[in-house]
């Protein structure tokens, strides 16, 4: 493809992402590439990578661009990123092209804009605090509540490439012999620092073509999340329930750290979700879980009310930690939407405390920063409950510094992983 091609189809793509803003950006660039088969592989990362350059400076350039007096449209945003990274107008109107695979002549309009941008610092010292820190005017406060100082240096850590960090299955092989096995497909993994079954790869690879993760391996887990099932303190014979398993990202590791031994029920209410976990537990060869599909007033959660041993709750978020990942979510999350949340994790938290049996542990956990959907909800639960508290984790695996707290509390900007929280409340005796 032409680079003029290339800005076409990000423009394009933004346009379809435009056009369905609840849908994340990442389901609609799959979709987009999916229907466009002809277009290959660096073509693909090199729209991606424009198009995600985009989502990350979203507020800024929209800022930008009204100031000079336009609309922000995919033509121009991508236009703009274009001058903001430092291509001259000149080579930018040549760009702008009319023919079958080109974004079309930039407008008389455009070009004012563009003209515009090219003079002038773009440092962000007179825009807003909130457009600055690319974040929602509304979640600035609850941000700051929650960050103080150290804020600014958080968001912009949130706003750098994530790493892709892989999680080896010990129940296959070791860690060395699953950096062995990367290596033999030319991917050059390190060994994390914080959780003991990390890999790390610098940015997006090819992964899931390798045979380290066709063969089960290693699995796809951000060393933060790795580090959220370590707290739990699985051990081999336990009773674990995987309230809300998704796919079972987590499961896969509690069932490793559990040696295939004991059993895990994985559950959630998504039929896809749930089926989505077949095929990885079976690629890790695990065979000690089961899944369940919950439903309303659920008959088999109420037959086995305090009888598990460990009851992780990985509740549905606003995954404000994973900004990283997804830079849509940054500018897209609406403050009904953290509303609603808070409240569903709550109703979450009491029908799964009601599985712990009396000594057991109740871990809650989601991949969010802040305090409403973490702390906040941990102290409304002990108000509420008595009959638990918060409790020192049992997780020889998780680094000492980070695990003498009830409350593990993960950043990009402090520890290079995704946001996480995690909480460990145990049920009281008698
Ligand atoms: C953060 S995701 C879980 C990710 C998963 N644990 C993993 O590690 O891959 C939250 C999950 O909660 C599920 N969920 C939403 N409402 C729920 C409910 N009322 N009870 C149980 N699970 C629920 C969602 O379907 C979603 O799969």
């Amino acid at each position: 493809m032409t680079p003029s091609a290339r800005l076409a189809a990000a423009i394009d793509l933004l346009a379809e992402m435009d056009a369905a803003p609840r849908r994340p950006a990442d389901a609609t660039a799959n979709s987009f590439f999916r229907d466009r088969r002809f277009i290959g592989g660096g073509d693909r990362r090199a729209i991606s990578a424009i198009v995600w350059d985009v989502m990350r400076h979203w507020r800024r350039s929209g800022w930008l661009i009204e100031r000079a007096g336009g609309t922000a449209t995919p033509r121009l945003r991508v236009a703009a990123r274009e001058i903001l990274s430092g291509v001259s107008f000149g080579d930018v109107s040549q760009a702008f092209v009319e023919g079958k695979f080109a974004p079309g002549a930039l407008t008389r309009d455009e070009r004012h804009v563009l003209e515009s941008l090219t003079s002038g610092k773009h440092d962000g010292t007179d825009m807003p605090r909130a457009v600055r820190l690319e974040v929602p005017d509304w979640l600035l406060p609850h941000l700051e509540a929650t960050f103080g100082d150290t804020l600014d240096n958080e968001l912009a850590a949130m706003s750098g490439e994530a790493t892709l960090d892989l999680r080896v299955n010990t129940l296959r092989c070791t860690r060395e012999e699953a950096r062995d096995a990367l290596a033999r497909d030319g991917l050059r993994a390190e060994f994390t620092t914080l959780s003991p079954w990390g890999l790390r790869l610098p940015g997006r690879q090819p992964v899931t073509a390798c045979g380290a993760f066709k063969d089960g391996l290693v699995e796809i887990q951000d060393e933060g999340s790795q580090l959220v099932v370590a707290m739990l303190g699985a051990r081999p014979e336990m009773r674990i329930l995987d309230y809300c398993a998704g796919a079972g990202g987590k499961t896969l590791a509690i069932a490793m750290m559990m040696q295939n031994r004991g059993h895990i029920v994985a559950c959630d209410v998504s039929v896809p979700r749930l089926e989505g976990a077949v095929k990885r537990l079976r690629r890790a060869g695990i065979h000690n879980a089961e899944r369940h599909l919950l439903v309303p007033g659920d008959k088999w959660a109420k037959r086995r009310a305090a009888s598990f041993d460990r009851v992780l709750v990985d509740a549905p978020c606003t995954g404000t930690g994973t900004w990283r990942r997804n830079p849509d979510a940054r500018v897209r999350l609406e403050e009904t939407d953290l509303q609603e949340l808070t409240v569903k994790q709550a109703e979450i938290l009491e029908r799964a405390a009601a599985l712990v049996r009396p000594g057991g542990r109740l871990v809650y956990a989601t991949c969010s920063i802040l305090d409403a959907e973490n702390r906040d909800q941990i102290t409304a639960f002990l108000d509420r409950h008595p009959d638990f508290a918060s409790v020192l984790p049992d997780a020889p695996e998780v680094p000492e510094t980070l695990a003498g707290s009830p409350m593990l509390s993960l950043t990009p900007g402090r520890n290079g992983t995704d946001g996480f929280f995690a909480a460990v409340l145990e049920r009281k005796e008698g």
